[in-house]
């Protein structure tokens, strides 16, 4: 079983989506995590963020390892542990336009997320979550979930996150307000594709959220056919 979770920044994805994967026995891929570590290499080499050639080229060239445990997080790059580096203000402020709107590193990560979603089927399946896992990663998912969340209920999540001081009101709303429209010109998150369910986490617990992901799955799984639209 595929599940999908897309939406946009501080919607709750990696939680919900970690939490699903483990109640329900499946692998996890953060595809999020992908493109923040071509940033983190990006910048590493010091390639000019407008130059999107390189910066592909780059992309291509990354040895990439990320695992697919819900309960244990790891990105490695090149050989280099970055599962803190990726999560650095630093990258948050140059995902975007570094990886994100790159089409030929989107279609460079694409390619190597369908290759792990392949093989993730093998034994039983995977949540994946990102903003166009639905739409173009995995159109094939059983369960399509477009996760949302008032825009002020995602500042004060990803506030909450960071430790005090750590960002500005402005920089938080360069993370989440900006950055998402930044995505949006090239991965349509926040219009839910035939066949998804939106599910609003403003007024949910993370449990809670969880709690209805995996009845849908249930759902999903016990009557295939019904949903598709
Ligand atoms: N339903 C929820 N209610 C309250 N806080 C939540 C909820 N879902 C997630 N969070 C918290 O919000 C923050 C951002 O969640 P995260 O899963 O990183 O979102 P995303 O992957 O969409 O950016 C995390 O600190 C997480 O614990
Ligand atoms: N499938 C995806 C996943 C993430 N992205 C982009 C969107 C974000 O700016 C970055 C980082 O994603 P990530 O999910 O880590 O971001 P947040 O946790 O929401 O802050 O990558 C994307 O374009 N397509």
């Amino acid at each position: 079983m595929i599940i999908a979770v897309d939406g946009p920044s501080g919607s709750g994805k990696s939680s919900t989506a970690r939490g699903v994967a483990t109640r329900l026995g499946l692998q996890y891929l953060d595809t999020g995590a992908m493109y923040r570590a071509v940033t983190w290499s990006v910048l590493e080499h010091g390639i000019d963020p407008a130059d999107t050639e390189t910066a592909a080229a780059r992309a291509r060239d990354l040895q990439l390892a990320i695992s697919t445990d819900p309960q244990h997080q790891t990105v490695g790059a090149d050989g280099t542990d970055i599962t803190e580096a990726i999560r650095d203000p630093r990258i948050s402020e140059s995902v975007s336009k570094v990886a994100a709107t790159n089409l030929a590193v989107r279609a460079e990560l694409i390619r190597r997320q369908q290759a792990i979603i392949a093989a993730a089927q093998q034994t039983g399946g995977i949540v994946v979550e990102g903003r166009d896992i639905a739409t173009v990663v995995a159109p094939e998912a059983e369960l399509k979930v477009v996760l949302t969340a008032d825009q002020e209920a995602r500042m004060a999540r990803r506030k909450a996150e960071l430790a005090e001081g750590a960002v500005s009101a402005e920089q938080l709303r360069d993370q989440i307000v900006r950055r998402d429209a930044d995505d949006s010109t090239v991965a349509q998150f926040l219009v839910a594709s035939d066949g998804a369910v939106t599910v609003d986490s403003t007024h949910l617990s993370l449990e809670e959220v969880i709690d209805v992901i995996c009845r849908l799955a249930k759902e999903a799984e016990a009557a295939p056919r019904d949903r598709e639209s």
